[in-house]
């Protein structure tokens, strides 16, 4: 079995975390550690875990955690987990790091749109992202994971074989994304109150979200060259989801035949990529509770431009579920263990 420690259990990422892996055969769930609910059964402050799940919440010494641990989750804010992760690190154990502190290729990128230096650029150096449609074999050999934000996964998925086959221009990009509000974390604020969002729909950090350099640097990748875009985040008011449109023009005269071939020559194997058919989209309430990620596309002849909309649940794809595929990479087990189920649609 895989003893697994998740620091920041009681988070919405996090009790993510501890849903999935109570159906995962190869999981035992070591060590939850909290600061705020230390000695209180989780089933006590997750209600859906009564009869389910009985297991104290705890604050534990790091090194103690990493002994009694082969994988911790680290689901705690931006900042807080690399001030855990490399002592964890040097302990041995393989970390999975559900924040942005270890999703970076250069330290000054974070910096500049974390505001903050980075604490521990060696180690940042040695992470892996982790997006295994695009990082898989890296994934498998790596101790540091650093699991991608929840808009990028949606986006990056959407469009990356259209950049990586070169069908369309890596200039002039827009990536307009909506998402729910357990994005923004359990912590109340005036912003993700319920009179606030309810009934409303709001665009903000416009040409500033941090997840536009995350998106950058995925995709300059694909391209082989830099690719700046526009991105527009969305606020709306549903507790799950992330659709994203995007646009993109197109390098040729292209058909959607065209652009599905690229699709299925990069996904073809992927267990958690659906390609919708010409005609058909995404919608959340397909991909909501599941690791799927939806992806569909019109091709626009009288624009010469494709919009590409993809969909996948924040919590899942976008957080918990992708790191325990990234779990299930790193223990060489099939990379859908425990994570085969389909959406909720209802
Ligand atoms: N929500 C989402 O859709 C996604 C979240 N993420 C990332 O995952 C991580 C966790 O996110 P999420 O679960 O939404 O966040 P939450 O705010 O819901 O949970 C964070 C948890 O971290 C613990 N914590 C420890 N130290 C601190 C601290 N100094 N300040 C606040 N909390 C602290 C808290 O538990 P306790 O007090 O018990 O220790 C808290 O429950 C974040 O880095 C987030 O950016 C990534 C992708 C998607
Ligand atoms: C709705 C909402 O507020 N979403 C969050 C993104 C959540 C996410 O993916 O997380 P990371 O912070 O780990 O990158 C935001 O815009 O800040």
């Amino acid at each position: 079995m895989i003893r697994v420690g998740i620091i920041g259990a009681t988070g919405y990422a996090g009790i993510e975390l501890v849903r999935l892996l109570t159906q995962h055969p190869q999981v035992e769930l070591a060590h939850l550690v909290s600061h705020s609910y230390v000695g209180q059964d989780v089933a006590g402050i997750y209600k859906n875990f009564k009869g389910i799940l009985a297991k104290d919440l705890e604050d534990m010494d790091l090194d103690v955690l990493a002994g009694e641990c082969d994988v911790v989750f680290t689901s705690l804010p931006h900042a807080t987990s690399s001030e855990v992760i490399p002592k964890l690190v040097a302990a041995g154990v393989k970390v999975i790091d559900l924040s942005a502190d270890y999703r970076y290729n250069s330290a000054a990128v974070y910096e500049a749109w974390y505001g903050v230096p980075h604490p521990d650029p060696a180690l940042l150096a040695q992470s892996v992202y982790g997006l295994p449609e695009l990082h898989r074999d890296e994934i498998k050999g790596a101790q540091l994971v650093g699991n991608p934000g929840c808009y990028t996964t949606c986006s990056i998925l959407g469009l990356y074989p259209l950049l990586q086959a070169g069908l369309v221009s890596p200039e002039n990009i827009i990536v307009d994304a909506k998402s729910g509000v357990t994005g923004a974390g359990r912590n109340p604020s005036a912003n993700t109150h319920f009179c606030e969002v309810d009934e409303s729909m709001k665009a903000y950090n416009v040409a500033r979200h941090r997840h536009t350099s995350e998106i950058e640097q995925e995709l300059s990748l694909a391209a082989g060259q830099e690719v700046l875009i526009s991105f527009t985040p969305h606020l709306i008011p549903m507790k799950r989801g992330i659709l994203s449109t995007m646009y993109a023009n197109l390098t040729g005269a292209y058909s959607h035949a065209d652009l599905m071939a690229a699709y299925e020559k990069a996904y073809g194997d992927e267990s958690f990529i659906v390609l919708h058919e010409e005609g058909s989209l995404p919608e959340v309430k397909f991909v909501n509770g599941s690791n799927y990620c939806h992806i569909g596309f019109v091709v626009d002849q009288r624009l010469k431009r494709v919009v590409v909309v993809s969909a996948i649940d924040n919590l899942v794809k976008g957080a918990a579920g992708q790191a325990v595929q990234n779990m299930n990479l790193l223990f060489g087990l099939p990379e859908n263990t425990a994570l085969s189920a389909p959406g909720w649609y209802l």
